[in-house]
């Protein structure tokens, strides 16, 4: 393969007895490292973002359209003329022959774009040349799929007039199953999948639904990044797919790849809390927002088998909520939708079997809408209701970033409730107006020191990101800017003094004690709020 790992490199490139090929370590890796970066063979955003991220390094923004063809658009002269130079001279031109319609090129499937960029670039095509493609399966397959492939194969092949003989649209067919199976989704914590990356060294990592690597991207290029120890030899294992998704969904989500997952997590239909609770990272948990690390190894879940089976059922049913949510633009009908999915999955509430999917997105989606209302006091406690009894048990790792952008989330709404306290008791404004709920909340926030917490919590997302790396990812710079406004705040020299000797040295007795107080304590008192908000206004009692 043109772009083998060097001989130095962490990784080595190996047969395995079942899956073809695999990715190896040749070095020991701790939770949280970054193995290696990786820069793209292929990368490009997905149809509905050609109009919000830059073409060339994906990042979101304003970006300007190319004047020629209006179906690339950059960020900057820079991008511009690194696309420019890269792929798009040849395929602004292209495009534009083969397209008159702007509209029509610029809805152009992001498989067929994929694919017209390796027909017209060589060295895409031969960088694709050793991966798998499952070719004669996928034309063997009952079904559209072979046809699909066909069509979207004629019509690269038209656009980058390279000809549409028998021969030409077989190569492209065989290229497109390539691109398929080995391409990533370029994922942005903000707003989804937003690109297609592909990178031959990468794609030869395997597939486990209890993967001990993950891969995170900055910009143009991805970072892999261990989840668990590696030890030199492990096989480095990604998940194609949402590993914490109910088992019928995962294997509807692999079935394109053609295999069928043996992890344990498929093999014996084990639930979250079961993987939980053998995970090597569990005991990292000591210095979290859940220390109690025997929460992990003893859950009910693991052991009692009414909540086993009821887990079970949910998952053969397991709809995700999330794709629907996306098209609905009023927010009194997202609320509808999730009060109703909510209801449906009353039966998980009721076993508090948080971490069961779809549990975790439905209240997730709850706490962004309280914030979209800016009901912060409401977003809030559920935010640290995910934080404290979703997050822990999907993503065992402290340093995973669906963790470290959990904390961001309550930071973020922190920022705003402390804001409103702080008015309050400067106003006196007498709580008895405000319901019930409210007025716990609000007694509850006025008892918690929410900027230091805040602080903290910024604090430990900036020690989880990795090293090196970490620091120009978009959850650093946001994380950063926050924690510069805090500390420029006056009068808070005592909690600063505190909060430093912490930060210094988090192990010792006094720091351990001072983060229980001013952290695991206040966060627990928050999230046992926030199961109160979701019954008041989700579950059976809500109008
Ligand atoms: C992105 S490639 C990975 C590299 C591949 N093993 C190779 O030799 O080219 C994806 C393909 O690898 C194989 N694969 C990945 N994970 C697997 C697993 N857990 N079990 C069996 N085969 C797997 C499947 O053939 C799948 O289509």
């Amino acid at each position: 393969m043109s772009s083998s790992p060097s001989p130095s490199s962490p990784l080595q490139i190996r047969p395995h007895p079942t899956k073809g090929r695999g990715l190896y370590a040749t070095q020991s890796f701790s939770p949280g490292q970054v193995i290696l970066p990786f820069t793209p063979l292929l990368l490009l955003p997905t149809v509905s973002y050609l109009n919000i991220v830059c073409s060339y390094c994906l990042r979101p923004g304003n970006p300007r359209a190319c004047s020629r063809c209006h179906a690339a658009s950059y960020c900057d002269a820079t991008c511009q003329a690194a696309a420019w130079k890269a792929v798009h001279s040849r395929e602004c031109k292209v495009l534009r022959q083969g397209i008159k319609d702007e509209d029509r090129r610029r809805r152009l499937p992001t498989p067929t774009r994929a694919l017209i960029q390796a027909v017209l670039r060589k060295e895409i095509g031969d960088g694709l040349e050793g991966l798998e493609g499952h070719v004669l399966e996928k034309k063997a397959a009952e079904g559209d799929e072979w046809k699909d492939i066909e069509i979207m194969a004629m019509a690269a092949c038209a656009f980058s007039g390279k000809g549409t003989a028998e021969e030409d649209i077989r190569k492209a067919a065989e290229m497109l199953c390539k691109i398929q199976n080995n391409s990533f989704q370029r994922f942005d914590s903000d707003l989804g999948v937003i690109g297609l990356f592909l990178e031959p060294t990468l794609a030869m990592a395997n597939h486990s639904c209890i993967p001990n690597a993950a891969v995170q991207f900055i910009g143009r290029n991805a970072l892999l990044i261990a989840e668990n120890p590696i030890r030199a030899g492990d096989e480095m294992e990604l998940a194609y797919t949402f590993y914490t998704d109910p088992l019928p969904k995962r294997k509807e989500a692999l079935a394109h790849y053609k295999f069928v997952c043996q992890c344990l997590r498929c093999r014996d239909n084990l639930n979250v809390y079961q993987v939980a609770a053998v995970s090597p990272t569990v005991n990292l948990n000591s210095q979290s927002l859940v220390p109690d690390v025997s929460r992990f190894r003893h859950h009910p879940a693991t052991s009692n088998y009414s909540k086993q089976s009821m887990i079970n059922q949910y998952g053969e049913s397991a709809d995700s909520i999330v794709n629907a949510l996306g098209d609905i633009e009023s927010p009194s009908e997202r609320r509808k939708l999730l009060k109703s999915e909510y209801r449906k999955h009353k039966g998980l509430v009721d076993e508090q079997l948080w971490a069961v999917m779809p549990l975790p997105d439905i209240l997730f989606r709850i706490s962004m809408l309280y914030g979209e209302e800016e009901s912060f006091a409401l977003a809030l406690p559920v935010a640290c209701l995910i934080a404290t009894a979703c997050d822990p048990y999907q993503y065992t790792s402290p340093f995973h970033p669906i963790r470290l952008s959990g904390l961001f989330t309550m930071a973020n709404f922190l920022t705003h409730t402390a804001a409103t306290t702080a008015f309050l008791e400067k106003s006196n404004t007498p709580v008895s107006r405000t319901a019930v709920l409210e007025q716990k909340i609000e007694q509850t926030l006025r008892e918690i020191d929410q900027v230091s917490l805040c602080q903290m919590l910024l604090i430990t997302i900036l020690k989880g990101l990795p090293d090196k790396y970490g620091a120009k990812m978009d959850l650093a710079v946001k994380a950063r800017a926050l924690l510069d406004d805090i500390e420029k705040l006056a009068g808070r020299e005592q909690e600063a003094s505190l909060i430093n000797e912490w930060r210094r040295d988090p192990n010792s007795e006094k720091s351990q004690a001072f983060f229980e107080f001013a952290v695991v304590k206040p966060v627990d008192a928050l999230a046992s709020l926030g199961k109160e908000v979701l019954e008041r206004d989700f579950g059976a009692a809500a109008a």
